[in-house]
């Protein structure tokens, strides 16, 4: 069966990639992604300089997902440009993750990748919930308008977004509102970890991780309905954008109901971390399966299609 798909013009071999953080903070295991199956990759998110993060333990599996203070822990948005620079696009697109701790740091960031004639494409992260003292700016909708508007005439060419999760239809209505008034912004991703949750560790009467107490974003099956809901919810606001569907994916079950839901492209976290690079095979055999038994040749005969009672 046939996977192949197209994004924003670009072809992919499959609508399956990473999610920003796993798999991608350095060139070996960006290098096992673009000998994966995946159809597309993405760079763990970038600050100007090189980042150790937060302290250890700073990730730690639970029953049905994981919980991560890292601290947005990268080799500096330079390293990454190098990488971009010798990526071969025709084997799959890259996307390039940026989250500058300040505005200025976004816009020296995106002028360098500009400079730079990358194809790689740009993907904001405007919801990292684990660098203690900032606020996420996907939760700050004037922050969120200005940042936008900046990027929009500082870049010249198309850019996507990574949300947090929302969980108010009037929050749904408010960040769309102001998507939309941004041409330049192609395609927006649904959605990050959701932030500062906490487990416990009932032995030891302690919490899983180091860094802020033990809170940390919350991945993996727990928020596979959040995750569905977002991508909905957006795909439905935003007609004239793409949509990239991320949270709760460990089968091909789970692509199938976000592509259902409306996303182009499904990003693999938790079970990425977990499983390793050949998840991706797995799921492009889970998601084929599904396609002949329901009797789907291509992926536009469903995207999108979810139907309601
Ligand atoms: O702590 C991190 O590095 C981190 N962790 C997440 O769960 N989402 C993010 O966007 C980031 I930048």
């Amino acid at each position: 069966l046939d996977l192949s798909t197209f994004f924003l013009g670009r072809p992919l071999a499959a609508p399956l990639m990473n999610a920003s953080g796993v798999w991608c903070n350095v060139t070996n295991q960006l290098n096992a992604l673009a000998k994966s199956e995946a159809g597309a990759m993405v760079t763990k998110s970038c600050t100007l300089v090189r980042r150790d993060g937060n302290p250890e333990p700073r990730y730690h599996t639970l029953s049905m997902g994981s919980i991560n203070s890292m601290g947005l822990p990268n080799e500096g948005h330079l390293y990454y440009l190098d990488y971009a620079q010798q990526h071969d696009y025709e084997n799959k697109p890259l996307f390039f993750s940026v989250a500058g701790l300040t505005l200025d740091d976004n816009l020296t960031m995106v002028a360098q990748i500009q400079d730079a004639y990358t194809p790689a494409m740009v993907e904001i992260n405007l919801s990292c919930p684990n660098v203690p003292g900032k606020a996420q700016i996907g939760y700050d909708f004037e922050a969120l308008d200005v940042i936008l508007a900046e990027i929009s005439s500082a870049y010249a060419r198309p850019f996507g977004v990574k949300l947090p999760p929302y969980f108010d239809i009037a929050h749904f209505d408010e960040v769309a509102e102001i998507l939309n008034r941004y041409d330049k912004v192609a395609f927006v991703t649904c959605i990050n970890s959701i932030g500062n949750g906490l487990m416990i560790d009932i032995n030891s009467e302690t919490v899983l991780i180091k860094p802020k107490q033990g809170f940390g974003g919350i991945g993996g099956e727990y928020v596979l309905p959040t995750a569905l809901a977002n991508v909905n919810a957006f795909y439905r606001r935003c007609p004239e954008k793409s949509i990239i569907g991320c949270g709760g994916v460990s089968t091909g079950e789970h692509v199938f109901m976000h592509l259902l839901a409306g996303a182009s492209i499904v990003q693999v976290g938790t079970a990425l971390y977990e499983e390793g690079v050949d998840i991706f095979a797995r799921l492009k055999i889970e998601l084929a399966r599904i396609m002949q038994q329901k009797g789907y040749q291509k992926i536009e005969e469903y995207q999108g299609k979810l139907k309601t009672i």
